[in-house]
């Protein structure tokens, strides 16, 4: 099928029915044999979605009256045809000529025409994108703008920016395969420009690549995990022989780092999303680690534990994910303003259950890639005023030791927005 047909599918099932668009691209590539197509759809569905309010404007202009119901797929392939003609080098003709022929294969005849009109209209004036609200200018939702605004007052824009960069990708070492050192080596070999990054594990690649084109990827010499990311294993500092729980652990990027940090500690790795923790069994055999996975809820951990409590717990908490945007801008359609307060009650009850689950003396870091402080900041100093036995461990990471946790915003140190608070629990 026509590439931009299948941009209009994977944009219609994220914008109508919900779906990340993680899961509704690989849907559409399937269609693809090439790597270059595939890669220029994720394009085109990531472009319309970083610029979505602008775009949309600017083909309602040029709409006589709004496409509903059957024809909001049409609306979404005319907000594809807009995203080219506005932010790629695709020459205009090519990309409204397959724009129109798209229409015609999602069986829309006699709306070929309107595409065509539509189109042309738009390029025949490339007139500035509208930035008459601040939701036009910054390509953000109302909602998000504010509770951004009241966050970090002195830096809400930079944030925003920030977040509509394309994002590096970041490699972490498997230290149990080679030195980071070592690593850097191959890969210069190959001519693959990376540096090392701040955690000791982390490697910045210069531009993206292809895994499979990587010194021994598939055979588990390294995995894609973004720099802020690789900080949760090193913050929880697992020790040897130590029972561990990966309380929210899928796809299973930190328990494997974890195990690579210290292969002696017994893990137990839960998550309540059962298709989601299949591919934590999956990362940790391409690594050749081991791991009790467990399919369970981390809010109720009697139902599926009878063992002992835990010398540490990483809760890498359900969370908004703001602080990945640039990553997934999806998330800023899918997100809801009164998602936060949802999510921050149902961190409360994790976080409150994990703790009964926390040996005294252990350890529990608390984590999120969020950036509003009701999920990090607020949640954690309710919790130390309500918990007589939790104390917070100052991080040296902290911009002040007067910070409560560790609050990343995106692009610094180009790593992605994240959050950590290291709590520990009295002896007695
Ligand atoms: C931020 S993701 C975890 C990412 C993971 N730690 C990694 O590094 O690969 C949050 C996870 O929490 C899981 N989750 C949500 N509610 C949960 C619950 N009540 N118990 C256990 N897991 C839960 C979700 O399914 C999701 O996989």
């Amino acid at each position: 099928m026509n590439l931009r047909a299948l941009a209009a599918k994977a944009i219609f099932d994220v914008l109508e029915k919900g779906v990340s668009l993680s899961v509704a691209l690989p849907e559409q590539q399937k269609h693809l044999a090439s790597g270059k197509d595939k890669a220029l759809l994720a394009e085109l569905c990531y472009g319309v979605m970083r610029t979505l309010p602008q775009i949309e404007k600017r083909t309602a202009e040029c709409l006589a009256k709004p496409l509903k119901g059957k024809q909001r797929i049409i609306h979404q392939l005319l907000i594809v045809g807009c995203y080219q003609l506005y932010f790629t080098r695709i020459p205009s003709h090519a990309a409204i000529s397959e724009t129109a022929e798209a229409c015609r294969q999602l069986k829309f005849e006699g709306m070929v025409k309107v595409v065509n009109g539509v189109l042309r209209n738009i390029q025949r004036q490339l007139t500035p994108l509208s930035n008459e609200s601040e939701t036009l200018s910054y390509n953000t939702p109302g909602w998000l703008i504010k509770r951004l605004k009241t966050a970090y007052p002195g830096n809400w824009q930079e944030i925003i920016q920030q977040s509509h960069e394309r994002p590096p990708m970041w490699l972490r070492n498997n230290r149990l395969s080679q030195s980071r050192d070592e690593y850097l080596a191959a890969l210069d070999k190959l001519e693959i420009d990376a540096s090392a990054g701040l955690s000791d594990d982390a490697i910045l690649l210069a531009a993206p690549k292809d895994v499979a084109t990587l010194p021994l990827f598939l055979e588990g010499a390294a995995s894609v995990q973004d720099g802020a990311a690789q900080w949760a294993a090193t913050l929880l500092a697992p020790q040897a022989n130590e029972l561990i729980l990966d309380a929210c652990a899928a796809p299973g990027g930190k328990s494997c780092h974890l195990l690579e940090l210290e292969p002696s500690i017994k893990l137990i790795a839960v998550d309540f999303d059962a298709k989601r923790l299949e591919r934590v069994q999956q990362n940790l055999d391409r690594l050749s680690l081991k791991a009790e996975v467990i399919h369970g809820d981390a809010a109720n951990i009697d139902s599926w534990w009878q063992g002992e409590q835990f010398d540490r717990i990483l809760l890498d908490a359900p969370c908004s994910a703001t602080g990945v945007i640039r990553r997934h801008p999806d998330i800023k359609w899918l997100r809801k303003n009164h998602d936060i307060e949802e999510l921050a009650e149902l961190q409360r009850q994790i976080l409150d259950h994990c703790w009964k689950w926390l040996k005294p003396g252990g350890t529990l870091l608390y984590a999120t890639c969020s950036i509003l402080p009701q999920e990090n900041r607020d949640q954690i100093s309710a919790f130390l005023a309500r918990t007589a036995d939790a104390k917070l461990d100052t991080l040296v990471q902290q911009a002040s030791s007067q910070d409560i946790g560790w609050q990343i915003t995106p692009g610094q140190h180009n790593m992605d927005g994240f959050y950590y608070a290291r709590l520990l629990k009295a002896t007695h």
